[in-house]
């Protein structure tokens, strides 16, 4: 009689460190392949941890816990599936980013990732040894390969793998999201079913973590390349994967197939799990942000509403002489819709002493950029004294577009802890609220409708900091900003190449000196939701004092 297997593959969301938490996890996800006759239970990689644990994985005591749990979780798990689950693995005097198949109550096998990624976010080489590539794990039915993540971009370990007689090839990952992610996993995948003629599972973790976020979309392929299954991106999913055995050899049956949105929905909703994952994960229920009536802020609001509800934002205006009347009605409207707490904290009387104080020492000077950046900061002190006061965290707002060319305050409107926005370019925040006003979806905790109105997306954008100021004072409009920095910084395009694609040259040199200038705001800005590859911080690392100027 033809065989069957079952494998149940749980795509859930570890929290970095909580080893007794995501063992937890992963046990209750054991539990249900049990009960529905799975020979094997999968985690992604590196589950037991959390992924990416940076330099936390040197300390030996991390390890060893880690180690312990892993352990102690194959004694819990020793009447009935295996247990496959990703985990750090130190072993004569070496670090291995390794794959631990659990049976019996005890460690029946382990797999070593050879392939480190080392670009972008990933800094494996630094942390870890390259494994041998493995033969493959014995199951009761089957013979199973496990190509750790990047392994499976690469042709040869499932080759080796399958080569030594691997049936079913299981990749279990750790792969944050990047624009346009799916479609780069999906080629390599479909190249290793084609080059190789199994099946394989792609089985992906959910959650943020830190600037990341692991978007699930886990999948599973036929021989051929046909799809198989597809489970939803950003959800927690326990999915069960049968395969009939077949003259051909192992053949998946066909099952839920998801249709992920749109990238402006993907992204909307990684900005929403990245914040509430930050949050929960470091222990906060609630956030305070300024909501000057401009459309930044706007959208912070609206993502921090879906993310944790109304009632745990606090919404903060702070008028200046210079806060125009829309701008109050504005930010009342926004928090209106929002059903938020809007507090009023007029920032006059502050600057008026702080005025009065630096009268002496400034005597004589001419009002400048200083008076402007003070305002700023007396924010900043004003919102940070309510989050010291009501525990909640404080988010700042500044969108990709000024974050790279440093148009904020350091101390100032920089003051927080998060900042949701950080990775989307002001062209996209337009298009981004735009999009949320007319959607809702079920895991948006905000209301539906329109939350920010029209007059927020198109007035100007303005500091507000002196008399009729604009952005574009400052800056060229954000249509032309945000593609020469798409092309400097995302595409590291030369002076020349920006010239060539039709940009003012003086305008080129003006964003190439701002973007060199601001490094140092950036070093020491909040961390922010990732959503390119060529993010503010581990993608994007350059030197704070810089010289060097293209004279292409
Ligand atoms: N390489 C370096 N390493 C370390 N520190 C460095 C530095 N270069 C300057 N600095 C320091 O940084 C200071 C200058 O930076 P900063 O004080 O931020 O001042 P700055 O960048 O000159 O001014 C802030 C700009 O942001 C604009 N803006 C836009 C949007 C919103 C807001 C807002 O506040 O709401 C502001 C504002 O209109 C103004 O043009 C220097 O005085 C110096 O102390
Ligand atoms: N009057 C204000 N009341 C409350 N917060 C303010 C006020 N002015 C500025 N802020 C805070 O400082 C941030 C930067 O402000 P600013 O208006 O200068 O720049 P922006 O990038 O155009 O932002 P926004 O589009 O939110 O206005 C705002 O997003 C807000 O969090
Ligand atoms: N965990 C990993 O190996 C990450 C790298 C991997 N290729 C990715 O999906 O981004």
């Amino acid at each position: 009689m033809a065989r069957t297997y079952r494998v149940t593959i749980a795509q859930l969301n570890p929290t970095l460190g909580a080893l007794a938490g995501n063992a937890d996890k992963a046990h209750a996800a054991w539990l249900q392949g049990r009960a529905a006759g799975a020979g094997l239970v999968a985690l992604p990689e590196m589950f037991i941890t959390g992924y990416q644990t940076q330099d936390l994985v040197l300390k030996p005591a991390f390890v060893e816990d880690a180690r312990a749990h892993i352990e102690a979780l194959a004694a819990r798990c020793a009447d009935g599936p295996a247990l496959a689950i990703g985990g750090p693995l130190y072993e004569a005097g070496r670090l291995y980013n390794a794959y631990y198949m659990l049976r019996d109550g005890a460690v029946a096998g382990i797999a070593r990732k050879h392939h480190l990624p080392n670009y972008a976010v990933f800094d494996e080489e630094r942390l870890y040894t390259s494994g041998p590539v493995s033969g493959p794990f014995g199951m009761d039915a089957v013979r199973l390969g496990t190509p750790v993540c990047e392994d499976s971009w690469y042709e040869d370990v499932a080759e080796t793998m399958v080569e030594s007689g691997a049936e079913i090839l299981l990749v279990p990952n750790g792969s944050p999201y990047a624009r346009n992610k799916l479609d780069r996993r999906m080629g390599h995948m479909v190249s290793r079913v084609i080059e190789n003629g199994v099946p394989l599972i792609y089985l992906n973790m959910v959650g943020g973590q830190d600037d990341q976020v692991f978007d699930g979309g886990s999948f599973v392929l036929n021989p051929g390349g046909k799809l198989a299954m597809m489970l939803p991106v950003f959800d927690e999913a326990v999915a069960h994967v049968d395969f009939d055995e077949t003259n051909h050899g192992w053949v998946a049956r066909e099952g839920e197939k998801a249709v992920h949105p749109p990238v402006i929905e993907q992204e909307y909703r990684l900005m929403v799990e990245a914040l509430r994952d930050y949050l929960h994960k470091a222990g906060f229920s609630k956030v305070v942000l300024g909501l000057s009536g401009g459309v930044d802020s706007a959208l912070v609001a609206t993502i921090a509403t879906d993310a944790i509800g109304a009632e745990n934002v606090r919404c903060v205006m702070l008028p200046s002489e210079y806060t125009s009347e829309h701008s109050l009605e504005d930010a009342e409207a926004v928090a209106r819709k929002l059903g938020c707490r809007l507090d009023t904290v007029p920032i006059g009387p502050a600057r008026a002493a702080v005025t009065e104080s630096l009268a002496p020492i400034f005597n004589g000077m001419a009002p400048d950029v200083t008076e402007e950046n003070i305002q700023s900061r007396l924010r900043g002190v004003m919102l940070m004294a309510l989050s010291n006061k009501f525990g909640e965290m404080l988010l700042t707002t500044g969108n990709k577009s000024e974050v790279a060319v440093g148009y904020a305050t350091i101390y100032g409107d920089m003051a927080g802890g998060y900042n949701p926005i950080k990775d989307l370019y002001k062209t996209r925040v337009f298009a981004t609220c735009r999009w949320r006003n007319e959607t809702h979806r079920d895991w948006m905790l905000g209301p539906k409708g329109a939350a920010m109105p029209d007059r927020v997306i198109d007035k100007p954008p303005s500091a507000e900091l002196r008399a009729d100021q604009k952005d574009e004072d400052s800056l060229p409009p954000y249509e032309v900003l945000d593609d020469i920095l798409g092309m400097l910084i995302e595409g590291e395009s030369s002076v020349a190449d920006c010239v060539e694609a039709g940009f003012d040259r003086d305008t080129v040199k003006k964003i190439e000196q701002l973007i060199y200038i601001s490094e140092y705001k950036r070093f020491q800005s909040a961390p922010g939701a990732r959503l390119t590859s060529r993010a503010f911080w581990l993608d994007r690392r350059y030197p704070i004092v810089n010289r060097w100027r293209d004279n292409s």
